[in-house]
């Protein structure tokens, strides 16, 4: 056990500010809260800077069946390791880190398949908000004494947090922490439904549903793979420019069909069908839509939105029946702790850009103001300044 002083004495319990979920529906309040040292198998990370997700609107909408309240939201950061818990060897404090909401622990059954990059190693204890080792949570309340649940087992609205340290991915440290904390979940998860999930090859035609920034990452990612016709789709026409900006060879907007289902649109447009289609909404109906402008024979369709509680897709089987797939993808298939690192590589040369996707740089401070812009539909990531790197 040591901390970034290098000392070897075991860490203590930090006292902080951190941002609590206490309810659906309702603004998160600024606490101050004492997050206690890791534990065995456990980092603790000084949160530089931080993002919205569309899921984490998901989950404090009271949308998520597994949203516990109340808890620490946030899975899209990077940061500082702080110290360390016993038997940790893959960082040490001071290292820079991506906190991974998927893990990758390389010796459970999914993480030695090459099919998936889900793990198994934590799951269970991310998905309850608790810690493995001990099955508690490292946050309480300072004034009250109130334990609060952890979120995606990362929990990065905070300026420090603890996580596994099989969610700890360490990256160089000349990438600017500002701009790699969007590989934490929203670029990283476009980028990958089409390297690795779909695996778009060139020449392909796409269509892709909803132009946030996931949406906007598949098409980044599209244009890399050589798609030769790459369709935008969003309700919002205010998206357009953007989806154009990063290379969409057209847009469409559902409302201006008279009526009409855009699966039908763009069968038309595309003679029978796109190669691929990404859902990037959380929307059942549009995921129905995105299966079924598939072409005949072998469109395949990724679902990577995140649906409401209860909510169910559909289509005729015969959809199925007649070449077309149905996929989902979780971060985009990427192992994280391996393949997170050589993302922030390929945007050190240029390869992927990450700053276009910054719409607006706030203060730990303004996350409620964050969280309004995003319902607003008036961002594609805000990205907070936690605690400063030095
Ligand atoms: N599977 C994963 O690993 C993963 C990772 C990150 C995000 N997500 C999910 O991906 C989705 C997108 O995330 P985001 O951060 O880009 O969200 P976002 O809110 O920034 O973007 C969504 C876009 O969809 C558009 N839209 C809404 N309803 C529409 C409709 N009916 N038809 C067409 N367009 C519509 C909006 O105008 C917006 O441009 C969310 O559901 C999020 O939870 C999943
Ligand atoms: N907890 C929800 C599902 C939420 C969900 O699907 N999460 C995505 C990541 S969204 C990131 O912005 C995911 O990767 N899921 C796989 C996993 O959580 O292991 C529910 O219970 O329906
Ligand atoms: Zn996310
Ligand atoms: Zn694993």
């Amino acid at each position: 056990m040591s901390d970034s002083n290098g000392s070897n004495a075991p860490p203590q319990p930090i006292e902080c500010r951190a941002w609590v979920a206490y309810e659906p529906k309702k603004p998160l309040k600024l606490e101050t809260v004492i997050v206690n040292p890791p534990q065995k198998g456990e980092v603790r990370v000084k949160i530089c800077y931080m993002a919205l997700c569309h899921t984490d609107a998901y989950t404090l909408g009271g949308l998520d069946p597994e949203g516990l309240f109340p808890s620490i939201l946030g899975h899209e950061a990077s940061g500082i390791v702080e110290s360390v818990g016993e038997g940790v060897t893959s960082v040490k404090p001071g290292d820079h880190v991506i906190p991974c909401y998927q893990a990758f622990c390389d010796a459970c059954k999914f993480c030695l398949s090459r099919k998936t990059n889900l793990c198994g190693s934590v799951r269970q204890w991310t998905g309850n908000g608790v810690m493995k080792n001990d099955s508690q949570s490292r946050f309480t309340v300072k004034e009250t004494g109130k334990k609060i649940y952890h979120f995606m087992g990362t929990s990065t609205f905070a300026e420090y947090t603890v996580v596994h340290e099989v969610s700890c991915a360490k990256i160089r440290e000349d990438a600017d922490l500002e701009s790699v904390c969007l590989l934490g979940c929203g670029v990283s998860t476009g980028l990958g439904a089409v390297w690795n999930t779909a695996k778009v090859e060139s020449g392909a035609t796409a269509a892709v549903f909803g132009l946030g920034t996931v949406g906007l990452a598949c098409i980044e990612g599209l244009v890399h793979a050589g798609a030769k016709r790459i369709i935008g789709v969003d309700i919002d026409a205010k998206k357009f420019e953007a989806g154009m900006k990063w290379g969409c060879t057209e847009c469409v907007n559902p409302m201006d069909h008279e009526g009409r289902p855009i699966q039908e649109v763009i069968v038309e447009m595309t003679d029978g069908g796109v190669d691929y289609s990404f859902e990037c909404i959380g929307n059942v109906e549009v995921m129905r839509s995105a299966l079924e402008c598939c072409h005949k024979g072998w469109g395949e369709s990724i679902i990577i939105g995140v649906a409401a509680s209860g909510q169910m897709i559909q289509t005729r089987p015969f959809q199925l029946v007649t070449g077309r797939v149905w996929k989902g993808t979780a971060f985009g298939g990427f192992k994280s702790r391996v393949d997170v690192p050589k993302l922030v590589d390929r945007y050190m040369n240029k390869e992927i850009k990450l700053r276009d996707y910054i719409t607006h740089q706030m203060q730990f401070e303004d996350l409620n103001k964050a969280f309004d812009l995003l319902h607003e539909g008036k961002c594609l990531r805000a990205v907070l300044k936690a605690m400063p790197e030095k």
